[in-house]
């Protein structure tokens, strides 16, 4: 089996009746940049949930080389969680503490209890910190009050959080959902910098097919739990997006899959 390829086999996941994730089979790489699409409900983080063990699955079976992920307990499933470093479209920081010390609290877990409560770092994850922000060009804020930062400057040290975790896979569940067109694009080409840079695979969940379509190496598309789509950003044609998203239109497509950018991808 390839070196730290994620392998998600006839994976389920039901919640009640629905059935959330739906026998979901795929084979991702180290170092691929996939973004997943789908209408709202389509089962995207609960896909990314299931991956990091936020949620149980129901069948199937998940693989990080030649490491079985849906059994792991305990410590194993606490390095597991560190090996898989997950971003949020909330960014989670604390407000009231500084950037640096909201990069270290990505280091806690390789603490012991009292280290991590009284919050003592050493020297090195200090500057392991430090570089992570420099890295996504927020070393200048360091000492400043997380609260005080704007959106997308505050998913960029939540990236950097992740990254002091030296993960080999980077989940980002709508990570530029709630940030303007500026600060989104700034916080994609940060992904795609240590992807590029780090060989980093990264799953993110995305509602623009723009977006999707820019940043890429492979589209997945979700739909009712199922992968109705799966290739690259040439192959998914506007007859495949209105397969996706129903012929009726517009009505059914995420309101953030915009009208425009269908219409781009008509006229392209
Ligand atoms: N904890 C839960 N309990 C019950 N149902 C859930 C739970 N989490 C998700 N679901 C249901 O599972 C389905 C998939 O939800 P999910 O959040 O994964 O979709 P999504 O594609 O990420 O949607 P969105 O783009 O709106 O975030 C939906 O029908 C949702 O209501």
């Amino acid at each position: 089996m390839e070196q730290n390829m994620l392998s998600l086999d006839g994976i389920c996941c039901r919640f009640g009746d629905t059935r959330a994730v739906d026998r979901v089979s795929l084979d991702i790489p180290a170092g691929q940049f996939v973004g997943i699409i789908g209408p709202s409900g389509a089962g995207k983080s609960t896909l990314l949930r299931l991956i990091n063990r936020l949620v149980e699955r129901s069948e199937g079976g998940i693989h990080f080389g030649s490491r079985e992920i849906t059994g792991l307990r305990g410590r194993a499933l606490r390095q597991w969680r560190r090996d898989c470093a997950m971003i949020f479209q909330q960014f989670n920081l604390v407000d009231r503490l500084d950037v640096l010390t909201n990069v270290l609290v990505g280091r806690i877990a390789d603490h012991g209890l009292i280290s991590s409560l009284t919050m003592r770092f050493s020297e090195a994850e200090r500057e392991l910190a430090f570089h992570a922000l420099d890295r996504l060009g927020m070393a200048h804020k360091a000492l400043e009050r997380a609260g005080n930062l704007s959106g997308g400057q505050q998913q960029r040290v939540a990236i950097a959080r992740a990254l002091v975790q030296r993960p080999h896979v980077m989940l980002a569940d709508e990570p530029i959902a709630s940030l303007d067109p500026g600060n989104a694009t700034r916080v994609m080409d940060a992904l795609r910098r240590i992807n590029r840079e780090d060989g980093l695979t990264v799953l993110v969940n995305l509602h623009t097919l723009d977006t999707a379509r820019a940043y890429c190496d492979r589209i997945v598309a979700m739909r009712a739990g199922r992968v109705m789509f799966d290739g690259t950003a040439r192959q998914l044609t506007p007859d495949v997006v209105r397969d996706l998203y129903g012929t009726d239109g517009l009505g059914q497509i995420d309101e953030s899959v915009t009208s425009t950018s269908l219409r781009r991808l008509e006229l392209a």
